[in-house]
């Protein structure tokens, strides 16, 4: 495993196929510098292109998930430097920051993130890019960009309205900057389980980690890529066509005798690495 200064990237004790990438600057309560959105993008890539790796935990370390952007690192202007270029540097600087977060998203395993504490701005943005979220009860969410005179711009106000499932509600979030608590992050569907503590959502969350580990890989694999794929292509009959497409070739997979006859014989599947 590769090395880091702002994250670690371990795997499961019992389930050696789970990746855990856990936020791991706890004295800075995990603020997001630009030594993180690198390790992030080059974790999350090295993870998705590892066919051992089968789905990933994403966590925190310390009593904050993240304290969302390094607010010593916001953005500085070059005296003397005329408009346009530093609009052109700002914007190559935004996306790329955009890129290390859709690495979650853009890799084949799922990734089930358990957030905890204070979640806040940028760990927002990220969170919105995890397959499944859960939390504990203690977690808080709060898109703090406006309060800091900026308008998110790592994704949170895309994909926060399909999150929570109403329009209405991610604008409240967003314009308001108003902390969103576990219970009401859970009855809107930004989480799909809370946990009374960490402990207990650490557990929970590495035993359904393993569970999907478990899973006929390319199936999980192609599951992903058709939630994505219909979120971003909304009419039925084009996530329809681009499943049938993918299903062409995944359908002549061997996992799917293997599954058959692993249920037949009521034991676990045994599949090759992806
Ligand atoms: C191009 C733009 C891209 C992205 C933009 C994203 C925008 C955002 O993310 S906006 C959100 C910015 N974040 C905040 O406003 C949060 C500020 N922090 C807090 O509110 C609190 O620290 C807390 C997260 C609620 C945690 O409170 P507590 O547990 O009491 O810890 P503290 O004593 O406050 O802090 C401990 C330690 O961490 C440092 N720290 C906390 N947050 C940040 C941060 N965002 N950036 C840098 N450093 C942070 C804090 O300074 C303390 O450091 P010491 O060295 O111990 O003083």
């Amino acid at each position: 495993m590769a090395a880091y200064t702002t994250l670690r990237v371990s795997r499961a004790p019992d389930e050696p196929s789970v990746a855990h990438v856990e936020l791991a600057r706890p004295s800075k309560r995990n603020a997001m510098n630009r030594d993180f959105f690198d390790e992030l993008a080059a974790a999350f890539a090295a993870l998705g292109a590892d066919a051992s790796t089968r789905c990933i935990v994403l966590s925190a370390e310390g009593p904050a998930f993240s304290a969302g952007l390094d607010l010593a690192e916001l953005a500085r202007h070059e005296p003397g430097v005329d408009a346009a270029r530093t609009a052109l540097g700002l914007r190559a600087r935004v996306l790329a920051l955009q890129r290390a977060f859709g690495a979650l998203e853009r890799c084949p395993q799922p990734v089930l993130a358990l957030a905890h504490g204070a979640c806040i701005g940028g760990a927002v943005d990220l969170l919105c890019c995890a397959d499944v979220r859960w939390c504990a009860a203690d977690a808080h969410f709060c898109v703090k960009e406006v309060e800091l005179g900026l308008a998110a711009d790592l994704g949170t106000l895309q994909r926060l309205p399909g999150l929570v499932g109403s329009r209405s509600l991610a604008c409240e979030l967003a314009y308001s900057a108003r902390p969103m608590g576990a219970a009401e992050a859970a009855a809107c569907g930004f989480v799909s389980r809370v946990l009374p503590t960490r402990a207990q959502l650490l557990d929970a969350g590495f035993a359904l980690a393993a569970r999907i580990a478990a899973m006929p890989p390319v199936a999980v694999a192609g599951s992903k890529l058709a939630l994505l794929y219909s979120r971003d292509h909304p009419a039925v009959a084009d996530g329809l066509e681009q499943v049938a497409t993918w299903n062409g070739a995944a359908l002549q997979t061997a996992d799917l005798s293997e599954a058959a006859a692993a249920l037949r014989e009521r034991r676990a599947g045994r599949y090759a690495r992806l």
